[in-house]
């Protein structure tokens, strides 16, 4: 019998569709994975193991190779760097990201601001725009940074805008399309590239596919 494959998955937003995304792969996953406050989910029937991290923890994760694969938004990939390889966009989590502020904005000359949970992506893409900027670390209703004067925009991930509309800020500019991308381990990827790869193929079908 082969090795059971370690899978590391996202709590909160992401969990649901990419545990659907695995139930319409063929995968038999226990009822267990609704309701349990459980961190951790053998299913020896599909030689898996399941972790349950912090979304922005599972390239960790991934990366030390106590997980052979996992489930991470584009964002936290961007913003994590971490050594592993992304095989496939699994199309689900769809969100972009954004800079924004309030509406009649005006670009400021001396120390901007600007306040995000992604540091190290906005650090980049206001490098790549030549805008030097001071960044602020928030961990979460960042929308509120502008509102108070703590910065004077924000790098945030819009899905609906609602966030947004109910506190008057306004879109600046768009960065980039955000979804749920597939990641392995390397090493992980050459000592258990058969079980990987069916579980890749798996996935494909239902993503590419109309079995979805
Ligand atoms: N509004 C959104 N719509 C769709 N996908 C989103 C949205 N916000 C975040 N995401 C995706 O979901 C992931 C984060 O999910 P979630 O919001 O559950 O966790 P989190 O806010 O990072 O965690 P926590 O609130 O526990 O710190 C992101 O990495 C991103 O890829
Ligand atoms: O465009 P919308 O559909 O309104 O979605 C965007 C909001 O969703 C996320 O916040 P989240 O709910 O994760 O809250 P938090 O940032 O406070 O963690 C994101 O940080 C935005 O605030």
């Amino acid at each position: 019998m082969s090795d059971s494959l370690t899978i590391a998955m996202p709590k909160g937003r992401i969990f649901e569709e990419a545990l659907d995304l695995l139930r319409k792969a063929g995968y038999q996953l226990p009822e267990e994975f609704d309701d349990s406050r459980k961190l951790i989910i053998e299913v020896p029937e599909e030689n898996l193991r399941f972790i349950l991290a912090k979304p922005m923890d599972v390239p960790t994760y991934v990366e030390h190779g106590v997980a052979d694969v996992g489930v991470a938004g584009k964002d936290v990939m961007i913003e994590e760097e971490r050594d592993v390889y992304e095989v496939l966009d699994l199309k689900i989590s769809e969100c972009y990201m954004a800079v924004a502020g309030l509406p009649g904005y005006q670009k400021q000359e001396i120390n901007p601001k600007v306040a995000s949970k992604y540091p190290n992506l906005a650090a980049h893409y206001f490098k790549k725009q030549g805008e030097q900027v001071e960044i602020i670390k928030l961990n979460g209703s960042i929308e509120l940074a502008p509102l108070i004067g703590l910065a004077d925009r924000i790098v945030d991930i819009v899905s609906s805008g609602q966030t947004l509309r109910d506190n008057g800020l306004v879109e600046l500019e768009t960065i980039e399309p955000i979804t749920s991308r597939f990641i392995v381990n390397p090493v992980s990827y050459r000592m258990k590239a058969e079980q990987i790869d069916r579980m890749v193929e798996r996935l494909f079908d239902v993503v590419e596919g109309d079995n979805g």
